[in-house]
């Protein structure tokens, strides 16, 4: 089976420093797959690669077997490859409705079907309540749903989840992880960065490790989480 994302000994550096080096892993279809690492370990730059922000120095990314590591982010994102950001910044002065009908325009062309799509979004991420709220008036978990709503309304094969539970409560977490649990059965993958441990190992069955910038590790999560070098570079430092 071909994999949906083909990460290929891809490098990246800011002048002498080498953020990202040989980096390599695949991701298959309707998979939640981890991306794990310290503070600083190239996480985000992997993700700015991938999505189109960043271009790698070297190597190479396929999706759905062709080759987008050259490409522009808004080209990458009709493609199928959408992302969430750690900061999430909504347009404010917008309701939530047009903030997430701004994104499904990028697979609808009429006012309408844009509107219906983001409409059927909201609803799926329970804030359709919100819909007609102005989107700078929303609490921390539901601009964090906002931003998952305005991935998802460009209908993604595979989505980029940048730390989308920092700063919830554990109940604010468990119902999102539960919602991101729901998308592989709607044929989107998921790669997630995340912190918390229990969440990786409930949530993804594969996981890749970085530290400084290269992998250190991939496989099943419940072996990654267990390997010595993993715990020295990873665990150890980080709470779960
Ligand atoms: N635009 C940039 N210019 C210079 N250095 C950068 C740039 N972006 C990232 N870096 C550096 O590259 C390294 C990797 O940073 P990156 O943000 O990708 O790590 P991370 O794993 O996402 O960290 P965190 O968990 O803290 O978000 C760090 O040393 C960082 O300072």
């Amino acid at each position: 089976m071909t994999a949906l994302l083909d990460v290929q000994s891809i490098s990246k550096s800011f002048g002498g420093l080498k953020a990202l080096q040989d980096v390599h892993f695949s991701v298959d279809e309707n998979e939640i797959f981890a991306v794990i690492g310290p503070n600083g370990a190239g996480k985000t730059t992997l993700f700015n690669c991938l999505s189109g922000a960043l271009h790698p120095d070297s190597g190479q990314i396929l999706f759905e077997g062709e080759r987008i590591e050259h490409l522009p982010p808004h080209t990458i994102c009709k493609r199928g490859l959408a992302r969430t950001f750690q900061i999430v910044k909504p347009f404010r002065g917008m309701t939530v409705l047009e903030n997430v009908q701004v994104a499904a325009f990028a697979k609808h062309k009429t006012t309408l079907a844009a509107r219906k799509a983001a409409a059927a979004v909201l609803e799926e991420l329970d804030i359709a309540s919100k819909a007609y709220v102005d989107a700078g008036e929303l609490n921390v978990s539901e601009l964090r749903s906002l931003e998952i709503a305005r991935a998802l309304a460009t209908e993604p094969r595979l989505l980029l989840l940048d730390e989308m539970l920092a700063g919830l409560t554990k109940a604010e977490a468990d119902a999102l992880c539960a919602k991101i649990r729901l998308l592989p059965s709607r044929g989107i993958a998921v790669i997630v960065v995340e912190h918390s441990v229990p969440v990786i190992s409930s949530l993804c069955e594969r996981s890749v490790v970085i530290d400084f910038g290269q992998v250190l590790l991939c496989g099943p999560t419940a072996e990654v989480i267990k390997d010595e070098r993993v715990q020295g570079a990873y665990l150890g430092k980080v709470a779960s």
